[in-house]
């Protein structure tokens, strides 16, 4: 995020939508506050990983909206005109989403205490503020609907769910068994999550099933795929890889997690996790109950068997 000179501009600070009907002479006291930005496309302006305590009103360019991960699709678009952070702006928190310019966009960067100080005197700021909220929560709730109707992603990892499972296994296993090709499933589960929570908080919890899904799902390559199968539980497909294969991949994803001893997230520096594996290979012919039975028979295995394994 680039500072950059800004030609003051009360007449286009009216037409703002926040700023509506606010009087000019509460407009002129805030144009004082206002510090412009030139953010280039790509540039993450808010993420859920940090605090935020800005609101930014888009002069020129696009930002996109994204849940839960930048991977998923952007839910919504922030145009000339609008306003981005106004929640985390209000409560002082960390962000629910991640906001990105999707081209290079110029921005007016607002402190939270420049505007709070104003709204004693200017009640219309308030209520357009309002308006904006309430705008934002119609929206959400609009986006709630359509996910669950269609609900693929899972929203805290980002990675697919269940329901999405049972499709691509449809595809995979159809395709890997007219190749004639073998397919194996890894399913992981977290080890003593439950003290993990006791001790460091669910939200704790939380990003330590983030960091579980982010870190192994970068070793994947892009044909394999990485579902969120319930709380603490993941499921990997691998199409065209054995039993023998599976398993030194399964070893190196548990080694890769065993590696990280703590990791950074707004909480803190907190615990990393280990998780047991357990691995079973697609017989024909296996449905998908099948080989999640088979290989959650092995991950129980592993975990009577001292946990932090691969059993397979
Ligand atoms: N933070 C967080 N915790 C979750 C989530 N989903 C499930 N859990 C917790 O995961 C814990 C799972 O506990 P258990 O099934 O007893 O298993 P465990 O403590 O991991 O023990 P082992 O699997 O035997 O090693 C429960 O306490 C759940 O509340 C989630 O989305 N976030």
């Amino acid at each position: 995020m680039k500072h950059v000179h800004w030609q003051e501009d009360l007449a286009l600070l009216s037409r703002l939508r926040l700023f509506q009907n606010v009087t000019a002479n509460c407009l002129a006291q805030l144009l004082k506050e206002f510090r412009a930005c030139d953010l280039e496309a790509g540039e993450v302006v808010l993420s859920p990983f940090n605090r935020n305590q800005h609101l930014y009103l888009v002069v020129s360019g696009r930002l996109k909206v994204y849940l839960g991960s930048l991977d998923n699709n952007p839910v919504s678009t922030i145009e000339a005109g609008e306003c981005a952070g106004e929640i985390s702006f209000i409560d002082n928190d960390h962000p629910s989403a991640y906001v990105v310019a999707s081209e290079p966009t110029t921005a007016l960067r607002l402190h939270r205490q420049s505007l709070v100080n104003l709204f004693q005197q200017s009640p219309q700021l308030m209520q357009n503020l309002l308006e904006v909220l309430c705008e934002r929560v119609r929206q959400g709730n609009r986006i709630i609907l359509d996910t669950e109707q269609n609900a693929k992603i899972d929203t805290l990892t980002g990675l697919f769910n269940r329901r999405w499972l049972e499709q691509i296994y449809q595809r995979e296993s159809t395709r890997c068994a007219f190749n004639e090709q073998p397919l194996s499933m890894l399913m992981l589960d977290v080890d003593h999550f439950k003290a993990y929570n006791d001790r460091h908080g669910h939200l704790a919890g939380d990003y330590a099933l983030c960091l579980v899904s982010h870190t192994l799902r970068n070793q994947l390559r892009p044909k394999d795929s990485m579902a969120r199968y319930g709380g603490e539980e993941f499921v990997i497909l691998l199409p065209e890889i054995n039993g023998d294969e599976a398993r030194s991949i399964g070893e190196r994803l548990r080694v890769s997690l065993e590696q990280i001893s703590s990791f950074y997230s707004p909480l803190g520096v907190l615990p990393g996790v280990t998780v047991s594996i357990g691995m079973a290979e697609m017989q024909q012919p296996d449905s998908l109950q099948g080989l999640i039975a088979r290989a959650d028979n092995a991950l129980y295995q592993a975990k009577h068997d001292g946990r932090n394994r691969l059993n397979g």
